[in-house]
């Protein structure tokens, strides 16, 4: 194994920069470079001078981890020295001078996984604990990390591979029927397993809107107050509020933060001119232009009757559709007696909304027992497949196939369960959840 250096910390001026180095040869190369030797006792700074062929590099802070107590698994050496993008440079430089390799992304956490520290779903959580945008993005993250997912999936698979072995059992055995009782039993045990995958499925939307924001759109006809409610939700914490240049294509997007949720206002400002598009093109086109957004906040006015069109669009399946009465300062129809009525102006009816929108976005209950705990699509990917293979198992018993075929299908059940906390997974796509990783980690 060769052994890798990166910066820990992000590039530019800084207090401090970390460089972290591991591989067999972090400790003998690190001795190159100091200006006397020191006792490497692990897990313990200390206060070292730097030098590299004659020009001296920096004063730092040398914490020494011996393999196996680190963590990748290897001798690692963390320098903390002063946060100049030079010194950063030229200590890389040295490292690399004596054979050290930069670090492919994620390279770290990799050697960490391949060294057993981690399976490959705390892996992945470190990815998100860094890249959480909002506090209950963190609390998923920081539970993944702490192997509450891997937890499940062991328990789940040590399940299976119980039912797989009691039936394989039988197998040898072809001219004994499996016992009624124990037929129930298996069955049963089944039922159950798919029930808990189902319950993890379900976390895949939620999980989505978490790691990736959730997609906003504000419409309704002109002068409801949609720009006005827009201001209201970004006044509840104005703090994260930020207008980032959307990075894929040239439109404005608006950050805020409700209720747990990182919402993406995209193409609001855009659009807020000619909202008369109902009118103008139609209920089709309105209904391709709102196909992207994961949550459509429908305005209307409260002191006025519901209007037709309310009625005539169908909330598309799959997204938070919530209509919302506006202006309630002057006045709520009867037609809204059991709508979300707000003021923008006012702020009247605005924790309502935000109440609504969490609890439409978190289906209910669907995540209450497992905190924020959600899947990624490359679990969803797997457990899907892991319940495809126990609902083969289960039609093929059912009619009445030998045990062999049905076991091969919960077999299949097993690898893809396996595959999610990282049992055997192909190479590729590891170096792919890795390579997503950023330079360092
Ligand atoms: N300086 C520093 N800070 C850091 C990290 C790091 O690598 N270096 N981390 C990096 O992500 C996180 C902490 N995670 C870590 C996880 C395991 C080990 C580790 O050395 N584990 C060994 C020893 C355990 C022990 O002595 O109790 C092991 O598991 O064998 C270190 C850091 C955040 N802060
Ligand atoms: N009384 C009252 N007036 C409001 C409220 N919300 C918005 N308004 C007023 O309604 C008018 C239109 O508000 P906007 O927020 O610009 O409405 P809009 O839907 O974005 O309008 P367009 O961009 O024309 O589509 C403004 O004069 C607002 O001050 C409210 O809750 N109560
Ligand atoms: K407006």
């Amino acid at each position: 194994m060769d052994t890798i250096i990166a910066p820990a910390t992000a590039p530019g001026k800084a207090a401090l920069a970390v460089i972290r180095v591991s591989g067999p040869a972090a400790q003998p190369m690190t001795q190159t470079l100091l200006e006397r030797p020191i006792p490497w006792i692990p897990q313990r700074a200390t206060l070292v001078r730097l030098w590299d062929r004659g020009e001296f590099l920096d004063q730092a802070v040398l914490v020494y981890w011996k393999k196996p107590h680190s963590f990748t698994g290897e001798d690692v050496v963390e320098i903390s020295c002063h946060g100049s993008p030079y010194i950063v440079q030229k200590m890389v430089a040295a490292y690399i001078a004596r054979g050290a390799r930069f670090a492919l992304p994620g390279e770290f956490t990799q050697r960490a996984f391949l060294h057993g520290k981690l399976d490959l779903t705390q892996a992945e959580a470190i990815h998100e604990i860094i890249q959480a945008q909002t506090p209950a993005a963190l609390e998923g993250a920081l539970g993944i990390h702490q192997g509450k997912l891997r937890n499940k999936i062991v328990q789940l698979r040590e399940r299976l591979l119980g039912i797989v072995a009691h039936l394989e059992a039988y197998v040898d055995f072809p001219d004994e029927d499996v016992p009624p009782l124990v037929q129930k039993e298996l069955e049963e045990a089944l039922d159950c397993l798919e029930q808990e995958l189902e319950a993890l499925l379900r976390t895949a939307p939620v999980g989505k809107i978490l790691r990736e924001g959730v997609v906003t759109a504000i419409v309704g006809a002109p002068n409801v107050g949609k720009s006005s409610l827009f201001n209201a939700l970004l006044r509840e914490d104005r703090a994260i509020v930020s207008p980032i240049p959307g990075t894929t294509r040239d439109t404005i997007e608006t950050e805020c933060q409700l209720g747990g949720f990182c919402l993406r206002l995209v193409d609001t400002a855009g659009r807020r001119k000619t909202d008369d598009w109902i009118e103008q093109e139609g209920v089709r086109r309105a209904e391709a232009a709102l196909a992207q957004a994961d949550l459509v906040l429908y305005v209307i006015v409260a002191p006025e009757p519901e209007p037709e069109e309310v009625r005539r669009l169908l909330p598309p399946p799959g997204k938070v559709w919530l209509v919302v009465a506006n202006k309630c300062d002057l006045g709520i129809h009867p037609d809204h007696r059991d709508r979300i009525c707000v003021s923008a102006l006012t702020g009247q009816g605005l924790d309502r909304l935000q109440e609504e929108i969490v609890r439409q976005l978190t289906g209910g209950l669907a995540l209450a027992k497992e905190g924020w705990i959600t899947i990624n699509p490359r679990h969803e990917g797997l457990l899907r497949r892991a319940q495809e293979g126990l609902q083969r198992a289960r039609t093929a018993w059912q009619e009445g196939a030998s045990l062999e075929l049905v076991s091969v299908d919960l077999r299949e059940s097993l690898q893809a369960l396996g595959e999610v906390i990282g049992l055997g997974c192909r190479e590729e796509i590891l170096d792919e959840v890795f390579r997503r990783f950023c330079i360092g980690k």
